[in-house]
């Protein structure tokens, strides 16, 4: 989906708000960012998360930065999640860079066909600790794993980086929508955690949330 460079394109047609905990027609706001090399299905995973659907066809890179918002119910709080949609490619990182420091939680995501998207996660996590808050939530996140054909990152090795660097992970997939909601609702979870919002689990964790929910049948839905 092709946004503007350096402003907030297409989103809701509204202006994004600075993030505020428990605010009053929201129980709680948070401004997500997903990351990754360019093609990798950042736009895809977004728009399957809002609308449900998948674009297939041509593959139009993102221009910049471009929003959407989203308002999920957890644990009875309903959560507005302002999703910001970079572009992966190179040139246009200073424009992104600017867009760190305001985010509470990053999606940030490699493409188990695309060795080399797997292979920049590490300098993608170098720039996020010198661009995004200290205390800032990351997922990583193996995306199109509906491919099994073409794979050539196997999961454990996506396990075994994300352990290294202490953040939860999953292998999603944008087309099918596999594990999408899953990751949205765990950052949802893990924000309103830390907001100290009434309602929140006492000792909430978001690694041992997103194992746990991974383990569970995918007939059964997300708590
Ligand atoms: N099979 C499959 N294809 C996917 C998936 N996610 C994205 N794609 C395809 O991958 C291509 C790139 O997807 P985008 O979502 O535009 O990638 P992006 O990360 O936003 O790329 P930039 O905007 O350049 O940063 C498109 O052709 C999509 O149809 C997925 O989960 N499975």
């Amino acid at each position: 989906m092709p946004g503007t460079a350096g402003a907030a394109a297409a989103g809701d047609a509204q202006t994004p708000e600075r993030s505020s905990p428990c605010s009053p027609s929201y129980d709680l706001t948070g401004k997500v960012m997903l990351l990754g090399d360019s093609g990798v299905g950042k736009t895809c995973f977004l728009i399957q998360f809002k609308d449900g659907a998948f674009l297939s066809g041509t593959f139009i890179a993102t221009v910049g930065i471009d929003f959407r918002n989203k308002v999920v119910t957890v644990d009875g709080a309903r959560v507005k999640l302002q999703i910001w949609d970079t572009a992966g490619q190179e040139r246009f990182r200073s424009v992104t860079h600017a867009y760190y420091r305001d985010a509470q939680a990053l999606l940030l995501l490699y493409d188990i066909t695309n060795r080399s998207s797997f292979d920049n996660i590490r300098a993608w996590l170098t720039e996020i600790h010198e661009y995004a808050q200290r205390d800032v939530v990351i997922m990583l996140l193996g995306n199109k794993a509906d491919v099994s054909s073409e794979r050539v990152i196997r999961s454990e090795d996506g396990e075994t980086l994300a352990r290294e660097y202490g953040v939860p992970f999953m292998e999603t997939s944008a087309k099918t929508g596999m594990n999408v909601e899953l990751a949205f609702l765990a950052i949802a979870k893990e924000l309103k955690y830390r907001s100290g919002c009434q309602g929140a689990e006492p000792s909430f964790q978001i690694r041992d949330y997103v194992e746990s929910q991974k383990k569970r049948p995918s007939c059964c839905s997300l708590v």
